[in-house]
């Protein structure tokens, strides 16, 4: 068997286009277009590319990109002020830090000062709650685009039995609140568990967030499970000009001839973090000026 290859890109281009046609239609009716700050202290070379990307396709969306970049010295005082002004400040409906902080600014504090109704990342404990008992609520950006495509190729989660590896805040312990939501058996994994094989192989679905190349091998996977690779790391590889290269957290060569489905890296998951910020964004801002809020692609089965 080789598996289908899950087409991040694809998906996030078509979500992005339904971004953008929606707030063609909506801004003109409310006056004002969407408007989305991103805050980014220091100089991860990783998190500088990120926060480039979210204000390039925020404005490609046509929405209002507010960036604001400050040095890695600045204090948690001086931040949490500028979050304030941000909540605000009605031409922004979406404020996001970008993780992860310098070491001596405590993210739980910063992300707990910015507005719920605001909190387009998903990471307010509000929404955390809200999600972590089957509420409407912003979601998470990296677990939502998750959902979006697997609800492409799973129709009933009811019966499924799925793995997440790794539980940190941001993409494992939301992928599995989402996945119960869904009514699937979810199990979750700490990277360094040494059951892990025999749990993988009892999964029809496969999440891997655990930030460790090529940790899931082949021989763990249920024939036919739709695998998807959370994982980016950097390894010095042999690439011909030398530079990095992207791994995921699966040994995808061999794996791909053993699931039915899985998403490569680059190209799988990374791509819907971007374009699901927007769709959070396009929600926020929708539910702030009280405008219909309806779904993006969650209810699609197919990214065309
Ligand atoms: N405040 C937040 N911080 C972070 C989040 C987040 O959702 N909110 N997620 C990650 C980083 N991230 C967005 O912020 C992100 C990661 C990866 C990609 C992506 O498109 N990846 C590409 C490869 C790009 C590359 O060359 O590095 C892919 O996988 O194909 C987009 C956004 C941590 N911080």
């Amino acid at each position: 068997m080789t598996a289908q290859l899950i087409d991040g890109r694809a998906f996030a281009a078509t979500l992005r286009a339904r971004v953008r046609e929606r707030v063609a239609a909506l801004a003109p009716e409310a006056g004002r277009a969407p408007g989305l700050a991103v805050v980014l202290v220091g100089h991860d070379p990783a998190s500088e590319v990120y926060v480039r990307s979210k204000g390039r396709q925020a404005l490609e969306a046509g929405m209002k990109s507010f960036e604001h970049r400050l040095p890695e010295t600045t204090g948690e005082d001086e931040l949490l002020a500028l979050i304030a002004r941000l909540n605000a400040d009605d031409q922004v409906h979406g404020i996001l830090v970008q993780l992860p902080l310098p070491a001596h600014l405590d993210p739980r504090a910063v992300i707990h000062a910015i507005a719920p109704q605001k909190d387009v990342d998903g990471f307010h404990i509000s929404n955390v709650g809200m999600v972590g008992t089957g509420q409407d609520a912003i979601v998470p950006c990296t677990p939502l685009g998750v959902m979006m495509m697997l609800r492409s190729l799973v129709d009933d989660f009811r019966g499924k039995t799925a793995l997440v590896i790794g539980h940190s805040n941001v993409v494992g312990k939301p992928m599995a609140r989402l996945l119960l939501n869904a009514d699937c058996t979810v199990m979750v994994a700490h990277k360094s568990s040494t059951n892990i094989p025999e749990l993988a192989r009892m999964a029809d679905i496969l999440v891997v967030a655990a930030g460790v190349p090529g940790l899931v091998k082949a021989d763990w996977i249920k024939p036919g499970a739709v695998v998807i690779d959370v994982g980016i790391n950097r390894v010095d590889g042999n690439a011909p000009d030398g530079r990095a290269r992207l791994v995921g957290d699966v040994d995808f060569d061999r794996a791909r001839a053993v699931a039915g489905a899985i998403t490569p890296v680059p190209g799988g998951v990374g791509p819907m973090t971007i374009a699901c910020l927007l769709a959070n964004t396009l929600r926020a801002y929708c539910l702030q000026l009280g405008l219909p809020d309806a779904p993006l692609l969650s209810d699609t089965k197919d990214p065309e």
